[in-house]
This record gives C-alpha cells, structure tokens and sequence, in this order.
C-alpha cells in the first residue's frame, strides 16, 4: 500500500514521522460469483495464474465443486486450504494452520489469498492476513448474512483469546470483497437469524426506515432466507427479494458511513458498538458459547429497556424492538447474564473503550446516544425490569437455536 503523504522533519534531538498510509478497497456485488461468465474473480487471480483458497469446510462441500470448475474454467490453478472453525476455535492457533498454508503455497509477497467464508473464517484468515509478513492483501467472498452485511464489509479481523472476545486483532483492509446474497440459499435458518441480529443492530440505532422494512418483512425474510427460497407460510416473491435487497444494501452502506470516518476506531463511540458493550463477555461464558447474533441481542435488548428507564425511548417503541426480536427467535434474556457477569462484562468494556461505558442505545429508533454513568445498581434494576417484561414473551425470552452446537450440522 503506497504511503499517500509524510513528512520527516529532524533537530539535534528528535527525529519526527508523520504519514498517512491510503485504506482503499471496493466491495461489489455479483450474482454468481461462481459462475463463469462472471470474471470479476478471475480477473484478480489471471496475473499469477494460480490462487490459494481458504474456505469453510461447510462451504466447501456446498460450493467447492463450483469454485473448482470455475478456476479451470479460467485456467487458474487453485490450491484449496479446508478451514475448520468455530466460535470455540476462533483462536491463535487455527491462525498459524492458515499461515503455515501460506508458507507451504509458496505465497509470494503481493500474491492475494482468497477466504470464502462466514464471519469466523474471514475473522480468522483476515488475520492471518494481517500477520502473515505483517500485512498480506487478500479477497474475501462472505456466504453468511454476517459476513455479507457485516464482518466482510469492516476492515476489523481477528480472534479470540481465552475468553476475551476478539482480543486479538488487526485493522486490515481486503483489497475486494465479493457479495454474492445467492449463497443465503442454503444458509441454515438459524444462521440466517444470527445475521439478522446484527442488521436489528444497525438500523435500531442507525437507520429508521431500514428498521421499519425489518419489522413489517421480519418472519418473512427468515423463513425465505431472504426471498432465495420459498417457506410454507411466505414465498419468496419478487416483492420480498426488493425489500430483502433494501435492507441488505442500507444495513452496508450505513455501516460504512458509521466506518469509513473512523476505520482505526480513534473515536470510541461507535454507533456500531450498539449491543456490544457486555455481549463481548457474555457471549464466551457458557461451555459452548452463544452464536454471536444472540449475544449481541440479549445487550441490544437490555440496553433498549436501559433506553427506555432512561427516557431515550418511549414504551411503545422500545416493545416494537423487542417484539420484532422475539419474533424472529432471537435471544432477550438468559440465565447466564447476571449482576455478577454485568459487573464483570462492565469492568472489562471500560478497558476496551479507554475508561468510559459508551453504551449505544437508542434515542429513539434511527438514531442513538452514548451512556458513560449506568452504575451496576441502575443496571441490575434495568435487569430485573427487563426480565419482566420478556418473561411475557413467547419462550420467556430465550431464543431458538441460541448456541453454536445447536446449529451445527449433525
Ligand atoms: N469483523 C467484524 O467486524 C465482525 C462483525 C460481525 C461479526 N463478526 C464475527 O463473525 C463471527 C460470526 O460469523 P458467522 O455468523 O458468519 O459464523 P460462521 O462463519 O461460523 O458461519 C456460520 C455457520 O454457517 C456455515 N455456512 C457459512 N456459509 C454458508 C452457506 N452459504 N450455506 C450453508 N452454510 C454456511 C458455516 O460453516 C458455519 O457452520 C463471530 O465470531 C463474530 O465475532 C465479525
Ligand atoms: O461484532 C463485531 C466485530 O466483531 C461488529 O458487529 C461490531 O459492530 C463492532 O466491531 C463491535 O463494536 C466490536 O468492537 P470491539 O468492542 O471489539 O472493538
Ligand atoms: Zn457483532
């Protein structure tokens, strides 16, 4: 990457570096990133003639063969790296099986890997990315809802440590990302619902009329995938592909109007960070850890009752959120978000966020503010008023397939 501008000014002490490095990347939509006729991937990889792919191995099985005829239908040698992961191996050391993949590939210095994935392999392997001679460009193709209007469309990978969520990481940019919604086909439902947390999140705080879309086409969208195949009670109607297309491609571009001012986090409120502020600790406790949609909204559920005690949010609204959640089979509560892991998930977001809460919550729908003074008191009664209130929901507020094996393939 090209240093844009710098200057080097020196005295008789110091030696002074300022310079500015260019973040440049495109994200570009195909339908049928796997299809011949399509060059948009062959067009990266025709100057070396060959390309290492990461892949999830789930994905592989659905998608590989396609992948591999493509290749040689463009006469590229494609060598295949199979990733095995999940949120219980988002670590260190799956980092160093893709990096020794790299090395045993002969990767040459601005040669692109390509990671085809979700959000845990692209997390992963765009970290191995950023390491692998400290910085290394690289494609993406995200195949989740996730990694489609979210993990792939940041600039931020990497992997938990222990049980720190994310603890290790990187800011590094893939030079493409390739969005192919064809691939929610045959994403399991309760993936699709994993994603659809996230795309609750983004427009709760962040875009009104996105988050009117989601409440009016909710179910809808979940039993069709997002209108790429027809349920028992919705099909997957032309309408519904529009209303999915507007959802997706606002859920992307408000993320990166929110991004791209502060792709290096300087500013720490970040309107994104919306259901991340005790989700981060919440979601790793269990022995098998939460899918990180329900994570996430469980704290965005909270925090929009905090929302609501606080005045930001009237009591009309702040049930139109956790009734759309519900609907959908997300998560509201848990058995294991307690005054105890809420003091401990507090503790832990202040060092992240340098010394203040700056819990996004919504103020109202569309739109958010940042609270730095809820004391584990207010929070705990914000709990128990929480709790109440979803204990008249369906399911009592749990979610339905809320954690990582229940949704594996069996
Ligand atoms: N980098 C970021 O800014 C960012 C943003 C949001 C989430 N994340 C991270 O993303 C991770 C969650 O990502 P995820 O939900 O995509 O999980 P995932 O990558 O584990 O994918 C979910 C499951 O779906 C399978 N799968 C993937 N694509 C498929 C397809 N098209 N058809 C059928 N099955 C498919 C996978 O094999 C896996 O079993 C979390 O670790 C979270 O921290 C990162
Ligand atoms: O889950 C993630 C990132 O893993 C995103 O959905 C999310 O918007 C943000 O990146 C979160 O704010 C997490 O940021 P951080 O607390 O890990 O710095
Ligand atoms: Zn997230």
């Amino acid at each position: 990457m090209a240093i844009v501008e710098s200057t080097l000014t020196a005295d008789v002490t110091t030696f002074r570096v300022e310079a500015y490095e260019k973040i440049d990347y495109t994200l570009q939509y195909v339908d049928g990133v796997f299809d011949p006729a399509n060059t948009q991937l062959a067009d990266v990889y025709r100057p070396w003639g060959r390309c290492l792919m990461v892949i999830d191995d789930v994905v592989d099985d659905l998608y590989g063969e396609r992948a591999r005829a493509y290749f040689a239908a463009h006469d590229i040698e494609l060598t295949v790296y199979r990733l095995v992961v999940d949120e219980t191996t988002k670590a260190w050391t799956t980092v160093e099986g893709i990096i020794d993949a790299f090395t045993e590939f002969g990767l040459v210095r601005k040669e692109q890997p390509l990671i085809v994935g979700g959000g845990l392999a692209t997390d992963v392997a765009g970290f191995a990315c950023a390491s692998f001679r400290r910085a290394t460009p690289y494609v993406r193709i995200p195949t989740t809802l996730i990694g489609l209007i979210d993990a792939s469309v940041s600039i931020k990978v990497g992997v938990n440590h222990r049980k720190y969520k994310n603890r290790l990481g990187a800011y590094h940019a893939s030079s493409t990302v390739l969005l192919d919604f064809g691939f929610l086909a045959t994403l399991p439902v309760d993936q699709v619902r994993n994603g659809m947390a996230e795309i609750i999140k983004i427009t709760t705080v962040g875009d009104r009329h996105t988050f009117d879309l989601m409440d009016a086409h909710g179910e809808a969208l979940l039993e069709t995938h997002f209108g790429h195949v027809d349920g028992e009670q919705h099909a997957a109607s032309a309408e519904l592909r529009a209303a999915a297309h507007e959802i997706t491609y606002r859920s992307i571009q408000r993320m990166l109007e929110l991004e791209v001012p502060n792709l290096h986090e300087l500013d720490l409120d970040r309107v994104i960070a919306f259901g991340h502020t005790w989700s981060p600790t919440l979601e790793l406790a269990p022995e098998v850890p939460f899918f990180h949609g329900h994570a996430i909204n469980i704290d965005m559920a909270l925090s929009t009752t905090l929302a609501e005690q606080r005045g930001h949010i009237d009591a009309t609204e702040r049930d139109r959120v956790l009734s759309l959640m519900s609907r959908l089979g997300l998560s509201l509560d848990s058995p294991h978000l307690t005054p105890e892991l809420l003091e401990r998930a507090t503790a832990a977001i202040l060092q992240t966020r340098d010394g203040r809460l700056r819990a996004a919550v919504p103020a109202p729908i569309g739109t958010c503010v940042f609270l730095d003074d809820v004391s584990t008191d207010e929070l705990v009664s914000a709990l128990d008023k929480h709790r109440t209130l979803v204990a008249e929901l369906p399911r009592g507020g749990a979610g339905v397939q809320a954690f990582v094996d229940e949704g594996l393939p069996a």
